[in-house]
């Protein structure tokens, strides 16, 4: 759909309704914008818009062959061009920088590892804001801090685009399975239009508010779940050396008020040591990382958070990160036969 605006697609620009318009009284400002909105929709096919996606890790890969199954016309980049050849199977197109996969669509989705790679992937050398413009949306959907967030923001805005930061909850399997928990921030109007396809990555979403409200939404959600995990890999340990089942234990704590998903599926793995990757424990430390940035950042005491960090920490000086973050297991285990 080359350069023409993915928000007001075939609509003649002087009879496009302002996202904002201080001139348009409420009411007719609303009619004007319900308007709008069923002529958007009535545009909203599957594969009228070109969709980029940029970084086909653990996450972006299966986001992006949803898109691609439910007929979306997606380009794909990846640091590490094989990454791409799975997709390219399926349909996807390939482009070689982000700069040329943000020129050549109207939406793109970033998903990638953490701050640095999110803002170099979008603000560096052949990166997204080069080839991006007017009428086109940036979803940054990376788990990331929110001054990272509002940098790539503002440096996509500047080229006059919409942005969007929409970090997920849930892991791989969700992701394969189109069950992801979308939480946006940025510009209404593109949280708007891709919501289209957050529907096919996803089971929910949240709009909240200013760009950095679901960067911090993120990092409070995983804050816990680490601390979870942390927690759990210590019951586990602890019943262990008392001489109960862990598995046992697996079957209690689910059956209770502290039951959580999680503790189901990772348990028995880790009572075997052995942890299949979905969601890699650096990334799962970067996530406690940047937890502890944003409490400090208002005064906010984060004692067990703190902790469980360190025992991140250690887990990955023992070569654990690539694991899945159920290995912090190890540290514990590590800790226990130097201290016996
Ligand atoms: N796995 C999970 O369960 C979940 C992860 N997340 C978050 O989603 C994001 C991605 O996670 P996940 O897919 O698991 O991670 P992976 O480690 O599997 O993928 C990371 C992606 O980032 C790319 N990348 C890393 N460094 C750079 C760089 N310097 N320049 C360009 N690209 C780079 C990688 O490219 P390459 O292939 O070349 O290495 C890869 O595409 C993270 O922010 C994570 O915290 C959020 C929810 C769940
Ligand atoms: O960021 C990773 C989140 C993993 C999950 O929500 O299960």
């Amino acid at each position: 759909m080359a350069l023409c605006s993915i928000f007001c697609p075939r609509i003649p620009l002087r009879f496009r309704p302002k996202p904002i318009s201080p001139f348009l009284s409420k009411p007719l400002y609303s009619l004007s914008y319900r308007v709008y909105s069923s002529l958007q929709s009535t545009k909203d096919e599957l594969g009228t818009f070109s969709i980029g996606f940029l970084g086909m890790g653990i996450m972006g890969s299966p986001m992006a062959q949803n898109l691609i199954t439910a007929g979306c016309d997606v380009t794909v980049w990846n640091r590490t061009q094989s990454k791409c050849d799975p997709l390219v199977g399926l349909g996807a197109k390939y482009k070689s920088t982000p700069e040329e996969v943000t020129a050549t669509c109207d939406l793109t989705f970033a998903m990638l590892a953490d701050p640095e790679s999110a803002i170099d992937v979008a603000c560096g050398k052949n990166g997204a804001v080069f080839g991006i413009s007017s009428g086109k949306g940036y979803v940054d959907v990376s788990t990331v801090d929110a001054a990272s967030s509002m940098l790539i923001s503002k440096q996509i805005k500047d080229t006059g685009a919409l942005f969007l930061e929409a970090p997920v909850s849930g892991s791989k399997k969700p992701a394969e399975d189109g069950q992801l928990i979308f939480l946006t921030a940025g510009d209404k109007l593109l949280y708007e239009k891709a919501s289209h396809f957050f529907d096919i990555m996803g089971k929910s979403r949240f709009y909240l508010g200013e760009v950095g409200n679901g960067a911090a939404m993120k990092l409070v959600v995983n804050m816990i779940m680490g601390s979870m995990m942390a927690s759990f890999a210590e019951g586990i340990l602890l019943s262990q050396k008392v001489g109960l089942d862990p598995n046992v234990l697996v079957e209690v704590v689910s059956q209770g008020a502290i039951n959580a998903p999680m503790y189901s599926l990772k348990g028995p793995s880790m009572i075997k040591s052995v942890y299949p990757t979905a969601f890699p424990l650096k990334h799962q430390q970067k996530d406690m990382r940047l937890a502890l940035g944003l409490a400090e950042s208002v005064s906010q005491s984060t004692p067990i958070a703190a902790a469980a960090n360190e025992l991140y920490k250690v887990a990955k000086s023992y070569g654990l990160s690539d694991e899945d973050f159920s290995a912090v297991i190890e540290a514990l285990k590590a800790v226990k036969s130097r201290e016996a």
